[in-house]
């Protein structure tokens, strides 16, 4: 009925999230207010798990991407899922860390991590650095050399894939800032490098095509073209690399009309690909490790608004204005992204509107979405918006100085804040005169 499992409508017509009333929820903790369900968050888990020991036989491993939304309580959740975790900043790193994350199974990105995040990074002995470029690789090395450590570390590349996704989230193309260039040689002149650094371990080769990816085939093509390049690197350097990591970018249900590929579909048909791909160039199959992130959390999560003004401007569009906005989802603003919308408190009326949702913001552009479907809209009504679990808490903004929603986890119809409403004191707190 809705985009994601855990929503229904009650009997009183309300919307629900993992049995609990949404109407109650935003009286309880205020609004806006983001609410995750916890047992979507670990059946996605354990999807991902069964799939991948069921195609890889225990060869394999799933690794959160934590940008999509990263708290203590879902790094614990990820940990306590046998999960592996990706981060891509200090931030990242030390939320994992505060809650005890085997650093073995943390994966550190980013195309410009600074030496501070480096330190970090061999500090807490992850067990892969993902390094971008030769810069980074030289830095690193002597870092592992001033502690005495080795690093152990894939190279992030560009397969050269173009998948097909809005242009700021696609990034296997060679025009991208991530990663090394395989038509250029570069990335094999950084795999020649790494192989003569003491202090460096070359494990794998990472790749990452781009995000809210449908198709199968962009994701197949990568593992082909990464496969051929260890067999090119076996080739010239005799070196064998034991690991290979696909990335994410796993498409969810946005609106009732996407039709996202089940993991187990991907994961079978990348697996034979990858299996075929090793058999025909004389590889061994390496260990896989995949990221994702939306696919985690995305489902898992609304938001709730309270309606403020409801404004017609006749024969033009009718703006509902909400108490929140870009500052909690900017992905309208930034990518023209579409989500499902609907008065929560009238969950069970058709949906007779069709409007405009704008958010509270000193920015025209600051809207929810365009031409969205919902029931009869009147001020004070609670509007949820769906599929918020990703890439909204962790792309959050205090611009107007408004203080980020709370994050209401819930576990067997119980609630429970895992992230506090943000105080005026908190927006206040690094103010010094
Ligand atoms: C390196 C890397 N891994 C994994 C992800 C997770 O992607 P998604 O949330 O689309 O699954 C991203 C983000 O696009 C990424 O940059
Ligand atoms: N933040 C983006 C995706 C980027 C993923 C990170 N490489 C989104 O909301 O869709």
């Amino acid at each position: 009925m809705f985009v994601s499992d855990c929503l229904n409508v009650n009997e009183l017509g309300h919307l629900t999230i993992g049995g609990r009333d949404t109407v109650e929820l935003a009286q309880t903790f205020g609004t806006p207010v983001y609410v995750m369900d916890e047992q979507q968050i670990r059946k996605s888990c354990e999807s991902y798990r069964e799939s991948i020991n069921k195609y890889y036989g225990g060869q394999g491993l799933v690794a959160y991407a934590s940008k999509a939304f990263c708290c203590k309580a879902i790094c614990k959740m990820i940990d306590e899922e046998g999960l592996g975790l990706d981060v891509v900043s200090i931030g990242e790193l030390y939320t994992a860390q505060s809650v005890n994350f085997p650093p073995e199974k943390i994966f550190f990105h980013g195309n410009n991590k600074t030496v501070q995040e480096l330190l970090a990074a061999l500090e807490y002995e992850v067990g892969h650095i993902v390094v971008d470029n030769l810069t980074e690789l030289e830095i690193l090395n002597q870092l592992a050399i001033s502690q005495n450590k080795k690093a152990n570390i894939m190279f992030r590349i560009k397969p050269g894939i173009d998948a097909h996704t809005h242009d700021f989230v696609r990034t296997g193309q060679i025009d991208s800032k991530f990663g090394l260039a395989l038509e250029t040689g570069e990335a094999m002149q950084a795999v020649k490098a790494a192989v003569g650094m003491s202090h460096i371990n070359l494990k794998g080769l990472h790749c990452h095509i781009g995000s809210q990816i449908f198709d199968i085939e962009p994701f197949q093509h990568a593992a082909q073209v990464m496969l051929g390049f260890m067999a090119e690197i076996k080739a010239q350097t005799g070196l064998e690399l034991s690991e290979l990591n696909l990335g994410g970018g796993f498409g969810i249900k946005y609106l009732p009309e996407h039709d996202p590929v089940e993991y187990d579909r991907y994961m079978m048909l990348v697996s034979q690909t990858v299996k075929t791909t090793c058999q025909e160039k004389g590889l061994k199959t390496p260990f896989i490790i995949i990221e994702p992130g939306r696919s985690i959390v995305g489902p898992a999560g609304i938001t709730l608004y309270t309606v403020g003004s409801v404004k017609e401007i006749p024969g033009i569009r009718t703006y509902v204005s909400v108490d929140g906005g870009m500052g909690d989802n900017p992905r309208y603003i930034l990518y023209q992204s579409e989500y499902e919308a609907l008065i929560a408190n009238k969950a069970g009326q058709p949906k007779t509107r069709t409007v405009t949702i704008a958010g509270k913001c000193c920015e025209s552009g600051d809207l929810l979405g365009e031409n969205m479907p919902i029931q009869e809209v009147a001020p004070g009504d609670i509007l949820a918006v769906l599929a918020t679990g990703a890439y909204n808490y962790s792309m959050s903004s205090n611009y107007n100085r408004i203080s980020k929603p709370a994050v209401v986890m819930i576990k067997d119809q119980q609630a429970r804040t895992v992230v506090k409403r943000e105080t005026l004191e908190d927006i206040v707190r690094n103010d010094l005169l």
